[in-house]
C-alpha cells in the first residue's frame, strides 16, 4: 500500500500546534519524503528558538498521528530552529552535535565565502518544495556533465533526506582511513558523496542550525574530492539553515532552482530564487521539471500540468529559463534502480545532455 504525500498532509493540517495553528498552513513542514516502503520523514521548521522549544515538546504527538495513517511503518519527525546570527549565542538543544565519527565539529567561520580547495565551480541545485525532483536532476545532470567530459563531484547535502545513495546506487559506508580524510565513492562517472553514506537512518533530523553547518563543512572539506571542473550540490528542499549556511561560508558560482509547472511550486520556486539573490549566488535559471508526461505505453507526450510555466515565471522575474524535463516512468524507475537515466540512451537522456551542454557552453562550467 502506498502513502501519498497529500494524506500526510491532510492528517498534518487537522493537527494544532504553536497554540491553534495548523503545521501545514503555518508552513512549518519541510523535506516531506515517503519511501516506497511507507518510511515519513520531515522536518517542522520554527521561525524562532522559543517556538522550536515548543515544536520540540509536540514532536512525540506529530509522529504518533503520522504513525496511524493506514500504509505509513514508520515515521521520524525533526523539528529545526533558525541559524543564530553569527556572533549570537548558540542555542541550546537537547541534541548533541553530530558525531560523525570521522574528523571533527565546525570550526569557527571568520572572512566571507570561501573557495573549496581543488574544486572550480560550485553549483547547487535547489528548490522551494520538496518533491519536484531536484534530487534527480542533481543526480542526472552530473551524469550528463561527467558524460560530456567534465571532471564532477556530487554532493547530496540534503541532510533531512538524503537520496542520493539510492539515485547513485551506492550503498557503501563512508570510510576514513586516516580519521581526517572521508573517501567518496565513484558511481556513473561521478565521484558522490551523501550525508546518508555518514549516518544511521534519521540520526540528522534532529540537528539545528551549527549542528548542520558541521557536518556540511565536513562533508565539504574534508572529502577527497580530487580536482573537479564542477562540484554539483543537492540542497534540502526550502530555504533553511543548509542553504544559509552554505552562503555564508562557501563561494558557491551559481544556482540552479528546479521547479513544476503548477503554481504552487512556482511561488515556492521565487522564494528560493530571492534567497540566493541574498547571498549573491548567480542564478543560473529554472528548470522545468515534470513538464510533459511521456506515456510509458505508447510514447505519447501530453501536458499534464499545464506547460509553460515556469518558462513564462522565468522571464518575468528575469532569470534564464535552462529547458523542461519530461515526466516519464522510466526516470523513477532508473532512479529506484541506482542507475540515473541520463547515464543510459532514450529522450530523457537526450535531454538532460542537451542540458549539460548548454551549461558548458555558456561557460558555466
Ligand atoms: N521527471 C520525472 N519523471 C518521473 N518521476 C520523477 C521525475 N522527477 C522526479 N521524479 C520522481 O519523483 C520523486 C521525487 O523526486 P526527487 O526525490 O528527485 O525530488 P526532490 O525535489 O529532491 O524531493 P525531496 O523533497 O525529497 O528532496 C522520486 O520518486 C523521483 O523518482
Amino acid at each position: 500500500m502506498t502513502v501519498k504525500r497529500e494524506e500526510i498532509l491532510d492528517a498534518l493540517s487537522r493537527l494544532k500546534v504553536l497554540g491553534d495553528r495548523d503545521p501545514v498552513s503555518a508552513d512549518l513542514i519541510r523535506a516531506l519524503s515517503v519511501s516506497p516502503e511507507g518510511a515519513v520523514r520531515f522536518v517542522l521548521e520554527a521561525a524562532t528558538a522559543e517556538d522550536a522549544a515548543k515544536l520540540e515538546a509536540q514532536r512525540g504527538a506529530v509522529q504518533q498521528v503520522v504513525e496511524a495513517i493506514p500504509g505509513v511503518t514508520s515515521a521520524t519527525v525533526g523539528v529545526s530552529a533558525p541559524m543564530p546570527a553569527s556572533g549570537a549565542a548558540q542555542p541550546k538543544g537537547n541534541t548533541p552535535p553530530p558525531d560523525l565519527k570521522i574528523g571533527g565539529h565546525a570550526k569557527p567561520h571568520q572572512g566571507g565565502p570561501a573557495k573549496v580547495p581543488g574544486i572550480d565551480k560550485v553549483i547547487v541545485v535547489g528548490s522551494g518544495k520538496g518533491g519536484v525532483g531536484k534530487s534527480t536532476v542533481s543526480a542526472n545532470l552530473a551524469v550528463a556533465l561527467a558524460r560530456a567530459g567534465r571532471k564532477v563531484g556530487l554532493l547530496d547535502a540534503d541532510i533531512y533526506g538524503p537520496s542520493q545513495p539510492r539515485m547513485m546506487g551506492v550503498t557503501k559506508r563512508a570510510a576514513s582511513p586516516d580519521g581526517k580524510v572521508i573517501e567518496p565513492s565513484h558511481a556513473h562517472g561521478v565521484t558522490m558523496m551523501s550525508i546518508g553514506l555518514m549516518l544511521d537512518e534519521g540520526q540528522a533530523v534532529a540537528w539545528r542550525g551549527p549542528m548542520l553547518m558541521g557536518a556540511l563543512q565536513q562533508l565539504l572539506g574534508q572529502v577527497n574530492w580530487g580536482e573537479l571542473d564542477v562540484l554539483i550540490v543537492d540542497l534540502p528542499p526550502g530555504t533553511g539553515d543548509i542553504q544559509i549556511s552554505l552562503g555564508q561560508r562557501t563561494q558557491v558560482d551559481g544556482a540552479v532552482v528546479v521547479s513544476t509547472p503548477q503554481d504552487v511550486a512556482l511561488i515556492d520556486a521565487r522564494r528560493a530564487i530571492d534567497m540566493f539573490a541574498k547571498f549573491k549566488t548567480p542564478v543560473l535559471g529554472l528548470i522545468e521539471n515534470m513538464t510533459t508526461y511521456i506515456c510509458p505505453n505508447c510514447g505519447h507526450e501530453a501536458h499534464l500540468f499545464g506547460h509553460g510555466g515556469v518558462e513564462e515565471e522565468a522571464r518575468k522575474i528575469g532569470v534564464p529559463f535552462l529547458g523542461g524535463l519530461p515526466l516519464a516512468l522510466e526516470v523513477r524507475e532508473a532512479g529506484d534502480s541506482g542507475r540515473p537515466v541520463a547515464a543510459g540512451d532514450g529522450p530523457v537522456a537526450g535531454a538532460y545532455a542537451v542540458l549539460a551542454r548548454s551549461l558548458i557552453d555558456s561557460g558555466v562550467v
